[in-house]
């Protein structure tokens, strides 16, 4: 069965197209659909698999049913429908006020050919409130809830923002009275786990999302609210640090396609949130997890573009919060991208370079504040012959081990035991260096939920490793992570080194594996800052900035010293 919708072919699975497409300004075009499927082939395939199911007695129509559905996900995840161009995610920060939601539901609109999904996160500095809520609930006694202050400016600031909007209180009412229930559980329950802590901080976005499309809708631009948890983000049960799982992609284009061929509407959808496939309870993708969310519907629906809407002019230089002549990096890869925020860069989520490679999906990074600077645009691959070093990150307060072996073990062995310790104990390695009886390596403590947690985690470590090996237990290290291009490591490093000369720091672990794009430096906390400071001015701001160009000129580096920069 096939609809005719505008002149196109639909392949059809009971839904209907909606011709009431007067509320949006919707052009003809965007229900396009850009093949169809060898649907005889297709029919043939059911019908054997059918008939052989039947023999054994098995049910003819759930079989054909269950191969229904899987197709029109396979269908709707190839690419084959376009109802949708590009992917609008806003932080934070984009929506921590009313003025800010009136000021991103202009932006939205002013790209009049663009058919946007949004995904929002939570309102300004609510998962942060919402989590000191919980912790504050553990302790503070049932009757005594309602006086938490962070409580209290969750409801002020969604009260204040739904008057100032002027939409209707019930949008959000609900959510608010079960945020309530929810800290009196936790106050009589007296413990905060790492489930209820997901379900805790999901009312941030849960909000968010309802208030904005309520907004739209009000103003005549038609939109719906969708809770990721509800179309097809499942993932892993690892709460506050879940993984997204392939079915995923299939079940989220499915819902959305299908939804806005009955009835077209921008989908307003939160940021962060999922649901633990074996536990069914709501999970979340690790703090900033919105970018996560943005890219994966990116890849599910194919898009052409995903925009990240944050409050700074894209990624920079260096943290602009440590250095604050950091400058925008117009053009990075995926690759680039992902180390950088691997390596501590808040701007983005470390996993959410994965959809966007694996789609090839353009990921741009906006300035909700300053719309009309370029950003930076991140994509499979750019021109790098220019490229030297393209940001500092600095990720601080790194543990890092010392591990020399007893000889216990020969040195495969040696290696293969570490590894299985620090697997076993499911905690990840960021930077390590080795030698033939030992191996340097650093901890993430990001992976670890709680301050408590890490100290034991830390003592249980050393105490399986020391069964095999010395071990020198370093804290308060700081990672300076120099992204960029590795081809050209002696003249970064040769620079970075008289830099740090300069500054009387010595460094105590190097690294630059196999990735093409990184090079690790490990230094004290205390000096890690300033190592970021001048390190930023020798090489971004000294005229020779990051992309070098290597046209043969002698040019001035660092101290005075000149390099013919066309023989590095
Ligand atoms: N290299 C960097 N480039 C840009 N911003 C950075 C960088 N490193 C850290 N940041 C911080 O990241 C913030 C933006 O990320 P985030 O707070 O997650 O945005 P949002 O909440 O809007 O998604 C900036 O305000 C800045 O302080
Ligand atoms: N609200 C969540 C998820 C998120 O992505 O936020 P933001 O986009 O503001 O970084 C957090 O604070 O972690």
């Amino acid at each position: 069965m096939a609809l005719q919708s505008h002149g196109v072919k639909i392949p059809c699975h009971g839904y209907t197209a909606s011709s009431d497409l007067s509320r949006m300004a919707i052009s003809s075009n965007q229900l396009s659909f850009s093949n169809s499927r060898g649907i005889e082939d297709c029919c043939r395939r059911r019908r054997a698999k059918a008939i052989k199911v039947a023999k054994k007695g098995g049910g003819v129509e759930a079989v054909l049913k269950a191969e229904e559905e899987e197709e029109e996900e396979q269908f709707f995840s190839n690419g084959n429908v376009e109802n949708f161009t590009s992917i609008m995610k806003f932080g934070g920060s984009s929506v921590a006020s009313a003025e800010r939601m009136k000021e991103i539901a202009s932006l939205v609109l002013s790209f009049p050919h663009e058919r946007p999904v949004v995904v929002l996160s939570a309102m300004g500095k609510t998962t942060n409130k919402l989590l000191l809520a919980g912790e504050k609930a553990v302790s503070c006694g049932i009757s005594n809830v309602s006086e938490i202050e962070e409580f209290s400016f969750v409801k002020d600031l969604h009260h204040r923002t739904i008057r100032e909007l002027e939409v209707d209180p019930s949008v959000i009412s609900a959510h608010l009275e079960e945020l309530g229930q929810l800290l009196k559980g936790i106050a009589v329950m007296k413990e905060l786990t790492p489930r209820t802590r997901d379900y805790l901080v999901s009312f941030g976005e849960c909000m968010s999302t309802r208030i904005f499309a309520a907004y739209l809708n009000n103003t005549g631009v038609k939109a719906r609210q969708y809770d990721a948890f509800d179309i097809g983000f499942i993932t892993t049960d690892d709460f506050t640090n879940a993984e997204i799982l392939e079915a995923t992609y299939p079940a989220v284009a499915k819902r959305l396609h299908a939804d806005w061929i009955n009835d077209p509407a921008i989908p307003i959808i939160t940021g962060f949130l999922g649901k633990g496939w074996k536990s069914c309870a709501i999970t979340t993708l690790g703090r900033g997890g919105s970018d996560l969310t943005a890219t994966t519907i990116g890849k599910a629906l194919g898009l052409q573009e995903i925009q990240v809407w944050k409050d700074v002019d894209g990624v920079l230089t260096c943290d602009p919060s440590i250095y604050q002549h950091a400058e925008p990096v117009p053009y990075l890869t995926f690759d680039e991208a992902a180390e950088l925020a691997y390596f501590g860069a808040q701007v983005l989520h470390p996993q959410s370079m994965r959809p966007a490679r694996e789609g090839d999906i353009p990921v741009r990074v906006k300035n909700s504040y300053n719309p009309k600077a370029p950003g930076t645009l991140i994509t499979k691959a750019r021109d790098m012959s220019k490229a030297v070093l393209t940001s500092i990150v600095l990720k601080r307060n790194v543990t890092m081990l010392d591990i020399v072996s007893t000889r216990m073990l020969g040195q495969f062995g040696f290696l293969a035991k570490v590894f299985s310790i620090f697997e076993d104990l499911g905690i990840s390695v960021d930077v390590v260096a080795t030698s033939e009886v030992s191996i340097s390596l650093t901890l993430d403590p990001s992976k670890l939920w709680s301050r408590e947690l890490i100290q034991q985690e830390l003592d249980h470590v050393v105490e399986e490793l020391e069964k095999i090996a010395v071990v020198n237990l370093l804290q308060h290290r700081s990672i300076i992570s120099l992204i960029g291009n590795v081809q050209r490591s002696s003249l970064i490093l040769e620079k970075v080194f008289r830099v740090l000369r300069t500054q009387g720091v010595n460094v105590q672990m190097i690294s630059q594996g196999a990735s093409k794009v990184n090079i690790s430096l490990i230094v004290n906390d205390s000096e890690a800052e300033q190592c970021v400071k001048a390190l930023h001015r020798s090489f971004f701001e000294s005229g020779d900035l990051s992309e070098l160009t290597v046209d043969g000129e002698n040019r001035e580096i660092g101290n005075g010293s000149a390099m013919r920069l066309n023989n590095v």
